[in-house]
């Protein structure tokens, strides 16, 4: 079949729109029909060349939600007509990652996906002169339809928008799971969040739902403090009006450290403040932001070996196919709020503006509905 895709052509490029080949699904695979595509920083992580697994030409976007169209050979948990997320961390329920409760990192496609190609170790899409084209986190959800593996889809409830619950294929799970399946963060805590976007705001929303009692959040743009404050944070900082210190500044203002910080910027040196100001004795740091390629996270050992913990975090470390049925419950049960950070609608022929957004911190996530 013909879709309509954004692809990128080339590092640092705009995606370009194009009409795209893409053959059907082989056996345990599926085809879904995207509805509504969520733009992480992650996209733009990987369009700009600083992902060091990134390749080029590929359809990115890994934050979407659509319905099955049609399914390959031996598909047996999904039929046509569902309603899908898929997901970048899917979940095969055998490998010896999925039998352990202490990660969610299946590896059971993961040497494939990160080549861009499906586990039989081809792709789907090409260009209309025959190029092939890659896959992207195992989604590429800036098509119109793609074709993902059947343990990386998420089934979900039909009453279920997807022009909001696309944000759960990233974003939302990603920030909240950092709360609750990572930190495992009790009542009472305090915490600091760094960089309030679409993935911070999501880490405050948890730590509201897990009962802190301070949740300070940091950032350079003073426009994202309305935001963070509806989201339950409590203080708002940002470093370039502090004088001094900022790791002294946040100690102080959490009363000796805070309990659990969380880094949702990407940047190596905020992680190593994120650390620092975490608890002597006890305090937590979970990295969340990715890192461009040859960056490297430093501390001195003495922050540990005085009782900081380091740790990081992917997909929020949610089960994909268990968790995230759930968290679209949340959604439509009011437990959690999803539609204010749902800044921009945009159309395919558009999402390079999406981009532009991100970049002058107007957007929280803008999504693409087809
Ligand atoms: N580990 C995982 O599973 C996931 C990681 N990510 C990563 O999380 C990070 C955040 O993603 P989004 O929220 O979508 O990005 P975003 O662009 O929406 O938000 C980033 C925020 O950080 C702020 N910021 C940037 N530099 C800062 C600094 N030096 N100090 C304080 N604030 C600063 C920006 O003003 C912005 O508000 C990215 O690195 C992304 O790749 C995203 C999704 C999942
Ligand atoms: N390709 C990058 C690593 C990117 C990365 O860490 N991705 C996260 C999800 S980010 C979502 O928006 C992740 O799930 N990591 C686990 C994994 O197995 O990739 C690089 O090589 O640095
Ligand atoms: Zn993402
Ligand atoms: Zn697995």
């Amino acid at each position: 079949m013909k879709t309509r895709a954004a692809v990128a052509v080339a590092a640092g490029k705009p995606l370009e729109i194009m009409e795209v080949n893409l053959d059907g699904p082989r056996a345990g695979e599926v085809l879904v029909e995207i509805k509504a595509t969520g733009l992480c920083h992650t996209d733009e992580f990987t369009r700009s060349g600083d992902d060091p697994e990134g390749i080029f030409p590929a359809i990115l976007g890994h934050e979407g939600a659509g319905v099955v169209i049609e399914v390959g050979e031996g598909v047996t948990s999904l039929e046509v007509g569902d309603h899908v997320i898929p997901l970048y961390t899917p979940e095969c329920r055998e490998c010896e990652y999925c039998l352990n409760p202490k990660t969610n990192l299946c590896q059971k496609v993961r040497a494939t996906q990160g080549q861009g190609l499906l586990p039989d170790g081809s792709t789907r899409f090409s260009m209309l002169d025959g190029t092939p084209i890659h896959h992207y986190m195992g989604c590429s959800t800036f098509a119109n339809h793609t074709v993902v593996p059947e343990i990386a889809l998420a089934k979900v409830r039909k009453d279920a928008p997807f022009d909001k619950i696309c944000y759960i294929g990233c974003g939302v799970t990603t920030g909240i799971g950092a709360v609750i399946n990572t930190a495992r963060v009790e009542i009472g805590s305090r915490c600091v969040v760094f960089g309030l976007g679409g993935i911070g705001l999501n880490v405050i929303q948890g730590l509201r739902m897990a009962g802190c009692d301070q949740i300070v959040g940091v950032d350079l743009n003073d426009e994202k403090e309305k935001m963070g404050r509806h989201f339950g944070m409590t203080d708002f900082v940002n470093p370039s009006t502090v004088e001094g210190d900022i790791v002294a500044h946040l100690v102080e203002l959490t009363k000796g450290g805070a309990d659990y910080t969380f880094d949702a910027t990407g940047n190596v040196k905020v992680m190593r403040q994120a650390l620092e100001c975490a608890h002597k004795g006890w305090g937590e740091s979970i990295i969340i932001g990715v890192a461009p390629a040859g960056a490297e996270i430093s501390t001195r050992p003495f922050q540990l070996v005085t009782g900081r913990v380091w740790r990081g975090t992917a997909f929020g470390g949610a089960k994909g196919r268990t968790d995230v049925p759930k968290i679209v419950d949340w959604y439509m049960d009011g437990k959690i709020e999803i539609d204010p950070m749902i800044t921009h609608k945009l159309t395919l022929d558009e999402i390079n503006h999406g981009f532009d957004l991100m970049h002058q911190g107007k957007s929280i996530r803008a999504v693409v509905e087809f």
